[in-house]
C-alpha cells in the first residue's frame, strides 16, 4: 500500500476511534471488516497508530496545536507507528519541519498533563496514593502496551511440558514470577492456531487476573460461584483449581458475554461448570442457593482503569461521576452475592481498577456492614499459594491495614502485570 494511503487510513481511525462512541477495539475491529483489503501489518500499523494517540492525545493535541492541515493527520503523523523516514517520505516540507520541532520538544518543556496524558479526574486520585516517582513510573507504563501472559490449564497439562511445547514451536515463554499456572510469552506471537491452545492448555490471561482466581483456592468438589463470570477468564481457573469435581457456577448478567465462555469451556474439558444468566444481583437464582456455597468470587464490573495499557481509550470515555455511580453497584452486587456463603466459606471482592473508591472504600464498607464476614490478610493467603522464593515476597503485591496486608494492589509498573485490586473475607 502506498504510504500517502496508509497514513490517510490512519488518519481516519483515528477520527472515529477519538469519537469515543464505541469501545476502541471494537472500532478498530468495525474498521478492518470495512477494509478487508488491508495485510497483517497495515492493519498492526493502523491499530498501534490510533492507540498510540489515545495514550498520548494530551500531548499530541497539544503538539498538534502548532501544525496545519486537518487535525487527525496531525494526530496520525504523531503517532504513526512505523518508522520516522517511512512517514516523513510522504510528507509536505512544512509538515516535516512541524514534525522535526516537535520531535525536539523536551519533557521538562512540558506541563506534568502532557506528560503523564490523564484527565485530571484520574491523575488527582493517583497522585494522592503513589509517591512522585511511583506515580510517573506508572504513567510512563500505562503508556506502553501490555505484554501476554498465558494460563496453564492445569487440568490436562503442566507448566514446563506447554513451556518446552512453545519452545518446539519458536516461541519463547517465561513462568510467570509470581502466579504458579502462568507462562509470560515473548513477543506477542499469535497463539490461536497453535495445538496446544486449540486443546484447551491454555488461555490468554493477565498473570494478575490468574493471582485473582488463585485467591478463591477453590477445591475439589466444592460449590464455587463465580458471581461476575462475563467471558469466564477466571471460571476456566476455578474450574481447573476443582479438578473438574463439585459444581461451579458462572453467572453473569450479560448472556452475551457467557456465550463466549462456551468454546473456551469446550476447549478446556471442563464439564462442573454451569453457566446462568442472571436478571440482576438478586436474581431467583442466587437466592435459591442462599447460604450453600463454599467459595464465591465477585470479579465485579468496575471502571477497567487499572487496563488502560490495553484500553486506553476508557481513561476518556470514564468520568469521576461514571467511578461513583460504579462504586454503587459495586456495593450491591458484594451485598448480594455475600448471602451464598455457607459458613466457613470464602469470598473474593475484585476489580481491575486502581481507584480506591472501586476498592478500598467497598471492601471498607462491606466489612463495617457485616461483622459476620471476618476480612483475610491477603499476604497470608499469598504466602501459602505462591511457590517459593517469591511466597517470601506475597507482601510486595499487597497494601491497606496497618501491616499493608490486607488487600492485593497490583500495579503495571511494579508488578508488570494490569492493575488488579482483591479482598478476602472469611465467613464466620
Ligand atoms: C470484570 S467483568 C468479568 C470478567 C470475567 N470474570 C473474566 O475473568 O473474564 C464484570 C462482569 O460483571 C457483569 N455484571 C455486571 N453487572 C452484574 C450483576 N449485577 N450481576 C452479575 N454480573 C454482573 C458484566 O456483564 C461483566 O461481564
Amino acid at each position: 500500500m502506498h504510504p500517502q494511503t496508509l497514513l490517510d487510513l490512519c488518519a481516519e481511525l483515528v477520527r472515529l476511534t477519538l469519537k469515543f462512541e464505541h469501545p476502541a477495539d471494537a472500532v478498530v475491529s468495525h474498521f478492518f471488516r470495512d477494509h478487508r483489503g488491508l495485510g497483517p501489518r497495515e492493519r498492526a500499523t493502523l491499530a498501534e497508530t490510533a492507540y498510540a494517540v489515545l495514550r498520548k492525545k494530551l500531548l499530541f493535541e497539544r503538539l498538534a496545536l502548532s501544525g496545519s492541515g486537518p487535525k487527525e493527520r496531525r494526530l496520525a503523523i504523531l503517532g504513526f507507528s512505523g518508522s520516522r523516514d517511512f512517514i516523513k517520505s510522504v510528507l509536505s516540507e512544512q509538515e516535516k519541519q512541524w514534525l522535526d520541532a516537535c520531535d525536539g520538544v523536551k519533557p521538562d518543556e512540558l506541563l506534568d498533563q502532557h506528560r503523564h496524558n490523564l484527565p485530571d479526574w484520574l491523575a488527582q486520585p493517583l497522585k494522592t496514593q503513589l509517591s512522585d516517582k511511583d506515580f510517573w513510573a506508572l504513567a510512563e507504563s500505562l503508556n506502553q502496551s501490555a505484554g501476554l501472559d498465558v494460563r496453564v490449564n492445569t487440568l490436562n497439562s503442566k507448566r514446563e511440558d506447554v513451556q518446552r511445547e512453545l519452545k518446539a514451536a519458536g516461541i519463547t515463554a517465561q513462568p510467570t514470577p509470581y502466579c504458579p499456572w502462568g507462562l509470560r510469552i515473548a513477543d506477542k506471537p499469535a497463539l490461536n492456531k497453535l495445538d496446544v491452545f486449540t486443546r484447551g492448555a491454555i488461555e490468554v490471561q493477565d498473570e494478575g487476573s490468574q493471582l485473582l482466581a488463585l485467591l478463591v483456592e477453590a477445591k475439589r468438589g466444592e460449590m464455587v460461584v463465580d458471581f461476575c463470570a462475563g467471558a469466564g477468564g477466571k471460571t476456566l481457573a476455578l474450574g481447573a483449581a476443582m479438578r473438574n469435581t463439585g459444581r461451579l457456577y458462572a453467572f453473569d448478567t450479560s448472556a452475551h458475554r457467557l456465550d463466549a465462555l462456551k468454546p473456551r469451556l469446550a476447549r478446556s474439558g471442563l464439564s462442573n461448570v454451569h453457566p446462568a444468566a442472571i436478571a440482576h444481583e438478586r436474581d431467583e437464582r442466587v437466592k435459591r442457593l442462599s447460604g450453600k456455597i463454599d467459595r464465591v468470587l465477585v470479579d465485579a464490573p468496575c471502571s477497567g482503569l487499572g487496563t488502560l495499557r490495553r484500553n486506553p481509550d476508557l481513561k476518556w470515555r470514564q468520568s469521576a461521576q461514571a467511578v461513583q455511580e460504579m462504586a454503587a453497584k459495586q456495593t450491591a452486587i458484594l451485598d448480594s452475592a455475600a448471602r451464598l456463603l455457607k459458613s466457613g466459606g470464602r469470598l473474593v471482592y475484585a476489580t481491575c481498577s486502581v481507584l480506591p473508591e472501586e476498592n478500598e472504600a467497598v471492601a471498607e464498607a462491606f466489612s463495617a456492614a457485616h461483622p459476620d464476614f471476618e476480612p483475610v490478610p491477603v499476604a497470608d493467603l499469598l504466602e501459602r499459594l505462591l511457590a517459593p522464593p517469591v511466597a517470601k515476597t506475597a507482601s510486595e503485591l499487597c497494601s491497606g491495614g496497618e501491616s499493608g496486608r490486607n488487600y492485593l494492589r497490583l500495579w503495571p509498573h511494579q508488578h508488570n502485570t494490569d492493575g488488579f485490586f482483591a479482598a478476602v473475607w472469611h465467613k464466620r
